[in-house]
């Protein structure tokens, strides 16, 4: 007789239902959509991503999960609770971490760990315990005694994370985490969201970065005007949305709209898509390489030519003909 598989822990969590399930949620500001019933589910583990431009809607929907904004309509379940009515029982399980830091400048890192973890209820007992873990996480024991004040950005950002771990969260809400960092320090920031990720920890990242979202989600929605435009892996949105490679042409300045066509022409019969931005062309092709061959025989010259591998960013302009940071 085989034993039937359970899928109820120790904790008596109930861990094949979605940590996140939203159907059809929905926020309006007065008569504007903030939010068009957009539905998903996050699996527990997961790393998922809201890709978006500004004003997305991203943020909106993250303080929905984050029960700090009531939804207009539509359905919403964060760990098995409602955020509009069981909204102190969901955040005490949750780690946040805002768009903007706010933390207590004027105190220390340890001084700011403490109050924090104090304001959830920790012993000082337990906070003695949990603190030098943290701060080892954040890369910043030796900043321990440090005004926040005289902290680089990057160094904020981690301590922000740091905190946002101090109740041990079940769901980690990152809400552009790497805005405004230099890329040494959002790379010593992913690593840290690695570790999380190995950990297990279930993490939803809204961010308007392809390359954030491709090299950190497991699963990610794009959104554009609050809408939701394609659901999956990165890989598998690249594979849906886009080609294996593309071709980058850059043409004289203002000249590009006239090369496009020039190109489309040579390109047309062969269902090669071809994107014309304000700054280059876009050629999708599986193999760049004789796309690039076949227009210099048709005496088609960039004056700069580059062959790179599709990226999320490309799938944006596919769904929405607009680049995703404009
Ligand atoms: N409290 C509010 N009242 C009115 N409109 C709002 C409010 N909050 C957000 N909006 C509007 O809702 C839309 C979505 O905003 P949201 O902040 O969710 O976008 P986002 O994708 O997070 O963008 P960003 O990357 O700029 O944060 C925007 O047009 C914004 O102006």
């Amino acid at each position: 007789m085989s034993i039937p598989e359970t899928s109820v822990s120790h904790l008596g969590v109930d861990v094949s239902r979605p940590v996140i399930e939203a159907v059809e949620l929905r926020k309006e500001f007065g008569d504007f959509v903030a939010v068009d019933d957009i539905s998903f589910a996050v699996p527990r583990g997961e790393f998922f991503g809201l890709l978006g431009p500004n004003g997305a809607g991203k943020s909106t929907t993250m303080r929905m999960i984050g029960a700090v904004s009531h939804r207009s309509g539509g359905q919403l379940s964060v760990l098995d609770r409602d955020p509009n009515t069981e909204g102190p029982q969901i955040r005490a399980q949750l780690g946040v971490v805002p768009q903007e830091d706010n933390l207590d400048l004027e105190l220390s890192v340890t001084d700011n760990l403490y109050s924090y973890g104090r304001f959830f209820g920790l012993s000082r007992t337990e906070l003695r315990a949990r603190i030098p873990e943290l701060l080892e996480f954040a890369q910043l024991p030796d900043r321990a005694k440090t005004r926040v004040e005289n902290l680089s950005g990057g160094m904020r950002r981690r301590l922000t994370i740091a905190r946002s771990l101090i109740n041990s969260p079940s769901l980690l809400l990152l809400d552009e985490p790497t805005t405004g960092l230099d890329p040494q320090a959002r790379h010593i920031l992913w690593d840290r969201l690695y570790r999380l990720k190995d950990r297990g920890t279930t993490m939803v990242l809204t961010t308007h970065f392809m390359d954030e979202a491709e090299q950190l989600c497991d699963r990610l929605v794009v959104v554009d005007q609050g809408q939701i435009m394609a659901e999956g892996s990165p890989r598998e949105l690249i594979r849906s949305y886009a080609t294996r490679e593309v071709l980058e042409l850059r043409f004289a300045t203002g000249k590009q709209e006239q090369n496009g066509d020039l190109v489309r022409s040579v390109l047309g019969e062969r269902n090669i898509r071809v994107e014309v931005l304000p700054d280059r062309v876009l050629v999708y092709a599986d193999n760049a390489e004789e796309v690039s061959a076949m227009l210099t025989s048709y005496n088609v010259h960039a004056r700069s030519s580059l062959i790179r591998r599709c990226s999320l960013e490309d799938v944006f302009l596919r769904l929405t003909g607009r680049s995703l940071i404009d």
